[in-house]
């Protein structure tokens, strides 16, 4: 139609496809029940009663602003001059590598939580061969591939031979690609043409997805069908359940859970897990109170529930421990210290944001802690403590050691997180997925800044613009701000990237949010903090079934919400546990100290637990 490159991107935007020989690719309107359920669609789909799609699984993310691919359509991202940006990998080594440091006093369970709430609102997905086979953008041994053999949606990150990690002196063969393959682009909810948005497989809302699944064929898996249940694992030497295993399992530790990452790493498992036991000790709890409840309403009620102290633990615990007061007030995600709020407003897109997926939230790559350490309920660092890269997709140990779970979870409350600066610890930087016999593996830093390019993100100077900070005007002025409100990035930092890119708009946001320095009162940097805030700020307002909105049909009662509110981290470790963690501080981000000593889980004064009688005779429609 000989338009140029931003009349396709941008201007086909208004232009919508339903009408032409495309329109079979374009999503249907779901068709919700006329009068609104009391409980989520296991898809996401009908929070919005006006575009019943919104924050369905697979839909695409929402943009904050306009993507910077290099042809405007669906190219990664370039140079401001046009030509090709430093490799992932290089930025990564220069820019973001080092030892990790602690936080002052924050305690791992913000990584683990954080973790856990991503693989519940976000998954990305990237191509694959028609039979699902994956695609290989280098050779078996690291080498690069031709560009004749290179796959379509093939971005392979080329590694220098003089990486000192990858390429030591003596090695006699020598790494040059990491495979990379791009994200599925994937129709928007309105039809429109113009630019590549990227899919979400799971439902864009905190609604549990990592327990219940983003699908209704998901959560059809992981029920029981009897007394609200979800399917377990009996250990009845250990008395405990673990999460149910595959039914070709012959390993004894191929679990599954709402999400399919849940074996990422075993202290990802642990906290799935935990609330997999919290949701059937509030089934069992609900079905006491309620003996003539069905199946379907005793899991539905458990389902409300569990959600909704889910949502209170990122409001009110995980999100003080990531962000500054200030901006937690300016997003408003602070929740009432008691009764509803009744503003919801809807959206047309997302809501989760391709920049707080592909960006933002991955800030939380750098808080995790290579050596995960293990303690006794006496507080003894224990010797089998654990190196992160040898343990990845490998839970079995939660099967084979009785003591590992309850350790895992002592070293979460201990164990200081990694803080969020800009070292990602080498198990995650070097290391990631390593073969059992390898010495290395990926680098999810470089991975992150790939998939942004991939993802058409514009730079991070176009971000501190969109969050209210000036545009800096040189590598210097990174350094040397002309405002006291804007961020500020070291000068060793801002000296190293003057010279891996070419322009100070070139720089990848997940790099220069990285490098930032946190206001008071935060671990995040002042635009990674505004791309987190802005995201829980629509996941807490557009959620129609947000456990704090009231107003709505289906809305707790007064005396449920004030219940809901006693939820805590603790509570959940306390109650779930394989039994042998007698004692946590109230608020499990930080580490026990004079303010938040370790306290008997026994003592509900200090870490309370909801009465559920308030769910007795509950109204069901
Ligand atoms: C040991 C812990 C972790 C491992 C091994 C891990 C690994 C990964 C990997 C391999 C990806 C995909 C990278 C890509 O190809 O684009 C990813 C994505 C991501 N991770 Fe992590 N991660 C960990 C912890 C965390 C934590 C603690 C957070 C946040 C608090 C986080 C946030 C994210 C986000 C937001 C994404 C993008 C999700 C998507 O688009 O689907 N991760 N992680």
């Amino acid at each position: 139609m000989s338009l140029t490159n931003e009349e396709g991107g941008t201007g086909l935007l208004q232009a919508t496809s339903r009408f032409t020989v495309i329109n079979d690719t374009c999503l249907t309107a779901t068709t919700c029940p006329s009068s609104p359920s009391k409980y989520r669609t296991a898809d996401g789909s009908c929070n919005s009663l006006s575009i019943t799609n919104l924050g369905k699984a697979n839909t695409d993310y929402r943009r904050l602003i306009t993507p910077a691919y290099a042809d405007g359509i669906q190219s990664p991202r370039v140079a401001s001059d046009g030509s090709a940006l430093p490799s992932a990998r290089l930025v990564s080594v220069r820019v973001l590598g080092g030892a990790e440091k602690p936080t002052d006093a924050t305690a791992l369970a913000l990584m683990q939580f954080g973790q856990l709430i991503n693989h519940d609102f976000q998954s990305s997905t990237t191509f694959t061969f028609s039979n699902g086979t994956d695609i290989s953008c280098c050779t078996s041994a690291g080498g690069s591939l031709d560009a004749s053999q290179l796959h379509s949606a093939c971005l392979p990150i080329s590694v220098a031979l003089n990486d000192k990690f990858f390429n030591p002196k003596n090695a006699t063969t020598k790494i040059s690609c990491m495979n990379f393959v791009r994200s599925i682009a994937g129709p928007r909810l309105d039809c429109s043409l113009g630019y590549a948005d990227q899919l979400n497989q799971n439902t864009h809302w905190l609604d549990g997805s990592t327990v219940y699944g983003s699908n209704s064929a998901t959560l059809a898996t992981l029920r029981q069908y009897t007394g609200g249940l979800l399917k377990v694992t009996r250990d009845a030497t250990n008395n405990r359940d673990l999460l149910p295993i595959t039914s070709t399992c012959t390993t004894g530790a191929c679990f599954y859970a709402g999400d399919s990452r849940a074996t990422e790493q075993p202290q990802l498992t642990v906290m799935h897990t935990l609330w997999h036991r919290e949701h059937n000790r509030v089934a069992k709890a609900l079905s006491a109170l309620n003996p003539t409840w069905s199946d379907e309403t005793i899991f539905q009620e458990a389902r409300r529930i569990v959600v909704a102290e889910m949502q209170h633990v990122a409001y009110d615990e995980f999100i003080p421990a990531l962000l500054s007061p200030g901006i937690i007030a300016k997003y408003n995600l602070a929740p009432l210290a008691s009764g509803f709020f009744t503003n919801y407003t809807g959206l047309t897109n997302g809501p989760i944001s391709n920049e707080f997926a592909t960006a933002g939230f991955r800030v939380g790559h750098s808080l995790v802690q290579g050596t995960v350490k293990l303690y006794s309920e006496d507080g003894t660092l224990l010797t089998s403590s654990y190196t992160m890269s040898d343990t990845f997709n490998d839970p079995s140990r939660i099967v084979n050691d009785k003591t590992y779970f309850d350790a895992v979870i002592r070293g979460l409350l201990t164990q200081l997180s990694a803080s969020a600066d800009h070292t990602i610890d080498e198990s995650l930087w070097n290391k990631l997925f390593r073969a059992a016999n390898a010495t290395w593996g990926f680098d999810v830093a470089a991975l992150n800044i790939q998939r942004g390019r991939d993802h058409g993100l514009p730079s991070y100077n176009t971000y501190r613009q969109l969050c209210g900070f000036n545009k800096a005007t040189s590598f210097d002025a990174l350094t040397n701000v002309t405002s006291s409100s804007d961020p500020i990035i070291k000068s060793d930092l801002s000296t190293i990237m003057g010279q891996v890119y070419g322009s100070v708009d070139d720089i990848d946001v997940f790099v220069g949010g990285l490098a930032e320095v946190p206001f008071p009162g935060a671990i995040a940097g002042p635009t990674m903090s505004c791309l987190i805030a802005e995201q829980f700020n629509k996941l807490k307002f557009s959620d129609r079934y947000f456990y704090e909105l009231g107003g709505q049909p289906h809305s707790f009662t007064a005396a449920q919400l004030a219940e809901i509110k006693k939820a805590s981290l603790a509570r959940i470790f306390c109650d779930n546990s394989d039994g042998t963690v007698l004692s946590v501080q109230p608020n499990a981000f930080a580490v026990a100290s004079a303010t938040n000593p370790r306290v008997l889980c026994t003592n509900t004064a200090s870490i309370p637990a909801l009465d559920l009688s308030l769910w007795k005779n509950e109204v069901l429609f």
